[in-house]
């Protein structure tokens, strides 16, 4: 150092993430979480389990779905009325017995000959249409003495004139409009042969997943495993029951992040409450076997905002120190080691739910915890304008109304008045949204149904 010249200034302490400084912006907060979850997906053993049809509902298929059998297994009828042998015009000799679904068919159709037959039974071989109930009419030969001579002369080739009259009593049966060769035999094989892909692997698994699953001949899915999840809810002023008093305050986070997080295809293995105590946190985060470790409040800088404190202890990785985004800027995410993460979710209840939609649920879909979602779902147009903030994402509120996005009032950061109600969370760019636009919509993972109220938390 030249004497004479001032002492430099010391280098400044790193400043923390609610500084905003070193925020990340939202689009690539998200982008982060979804890589974090890639990574500990391959850190991991990941193998698939198997599980029962039954409790394969929302669950993500780790391999592809492969038809076990053709499906049709079988030619089968695709309606109620009658196999028929031979190409017509008819009339057919109908035979007595019928066939049903579930029935082995015995008989074979002789050229000519019509069978009853049930929608979903085995046509029986020789068969070369089916012809629907409505679509002809039976009559019997009459004895020889009442009959006409067209009856007595009709024969039932089902092909060309016969050279011998049909019994007395003999059911014929007539169509009455043209029957084509193949008509309403659902062929063997027309929906997939055995082998054939029917879904990819990382489909999502929902009811009529299951069903064709079940239709292609399976008893149990391969799935992706659960992602394990545990939930700290952190704060002294918490209560579990009853209501709000000197100060205290119901702990809104602990009943909804568990379900939300299920609901995200997770498995959470824990909600647990930790108060504001340092000591407490670090051995529960640091002892936590979950893959994500969920923590609510303490990410700021009060005087026991313990998050980044716990996390430096730990010698964790900050992935994500605050986001460009409000509500929620000061949410986090940090390596804790190898496929294990921690997403520090804000206090403010909103706020928490930003840091689970930015963070959470990107790094559990990578994680595989459910299927992809969409990069980016783009709502139906703006009907009122939203405010934005001057360089911050803002995640709002709406519902579908009329095919229009309608923002939702009650959307402050400690407020779960207009979520509740809402369809969606929408992006809503730096510098707001005008009237007509599109905005990216975040859907909530479950299905949304509130009256609309006006003046409730709506406009
Ligand atoms: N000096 C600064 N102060 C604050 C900043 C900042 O940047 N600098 N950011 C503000 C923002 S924005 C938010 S969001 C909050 C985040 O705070 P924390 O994550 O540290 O959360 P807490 O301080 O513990 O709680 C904040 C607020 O939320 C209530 N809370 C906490 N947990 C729950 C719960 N489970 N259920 C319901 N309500 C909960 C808590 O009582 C507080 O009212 O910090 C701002 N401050
Ligand atoms: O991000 Mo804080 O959520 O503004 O309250």
């Amino acid at each position: 150092m030249t004497p004479g010249q001032p002492a430099p200034a010391p280098a400044p302490a790193p400043e923390r993430g609610h500084g905003h400084h070193r925020a990340t912006p939202w689009p690539e907060a998200r982008a982060r979480a979804a890589r974090a979850g890639a990574e500990a997906r391959a850190a991991a053993d990941r193998a698939p389990v198997r599980v029962p049809l039954g409790q394969a509902l929302g669950r993500t298929l780790a391999e592809p779905l492969r038809a076990l059998t053709a499906l049709p297994s079988f030619d089968g009828s695709a309606m109620d009325g009658w196999a028929v042998a031979g190409p017509g015009p008819g009339p057919w000799t109908v035979r007595e017995e019928s066939v049903l679904a579930g029935h082995a068919g015995a008989v074979a159709l002789a050229p000519g000959e019509a069978v009853r037959i049930a929608t979903g039974a085995r046509v029986p071989a020789g068969a070369t249409a089916v012809i629907r109930t409505e679509h002809a009419r039976t009559d019997a030969v009459p004895a020889p003495d009442t009959a006409t001579d067209a009856d007595a002369v009709e024969t039932a080739t089902g092909a060309a004139p016969a050279s011998a009259p049909a019994p007395a009593g003999t059911v014929l049966l007539h169509p009455l409009r043209e029957v084509v060769t193949g008509q309403d035999i659902r062929p063997r094989g027309q929906e997939c042969r055995a082998g054939d892909e029917l879904l990819p692997a990382g489909s999502g698994v929902g009811p009529a997943v299951l069903g064709l699953a079940a239709a292609a001949g399976y008893d149990e899915l391969a799935v992706a495993p659960r992602p394990r999840v545990e939930v700290l809810v952190l704060g002294d002023e918490l209560l579990t029951a009853g209501l709000p008093h000197e100060g205290l305050i119901r702990d809104a986070l602990g009943p909804m992040l568990g379900p939300w997080l299920t609901a995200l295809g997770a498995e959470v293995v824990a909600t647990r409450r930790i108060g504001d105590d340092a000591e407490a946190l670090y051995e529960a985060v640091t002892g936590s076997a979950a893959e994500l470790v969920v923590t609510t409040g303490g990410t700021a800088a009060g005087p026991v905002d313990h998050v980044h404190g716990i996390l430096d202890k730990a010698g964790a990785t900050l992935l994500v120190d605050g986001v460009k985004v409000r509500p929620g800027h000061p949410m986090l995410l940090a390596r804790l080691n190898a496929g294990r993460h921690l997403v520090g979710l804000p206090g403010n209840p909103l706020a928490a739910v930003s840091g689970l939609l930015t963070l959470a649920a990107p790094l559990l879909a990578a994680l595989g915890a459910a299927a992809e979602p969409p990069a980016a779902a783009l709502g139906a147009p703006l009907r009122d304008p939203v405010q934005g903030h001057p360089h911050d994402t803002r995640l709002v509120p709406v519902v579908h109304r009329d095919g229009l996005l309608v923002p939702l009032r009650f959307n402050g950061p400690a407020m779960l008045r207009g979520v509740a109600a809402a369809d969606g969370m929408a992006v809503v760019p730096p510098g707001g949204a005008e009237p007509g636009r599109r905005l990216e919509l975040l859907t909530l993972p479950w299905p949304t149904e509130t009256p609309f109220a006006q003046g409730a938390c709506f406009t």
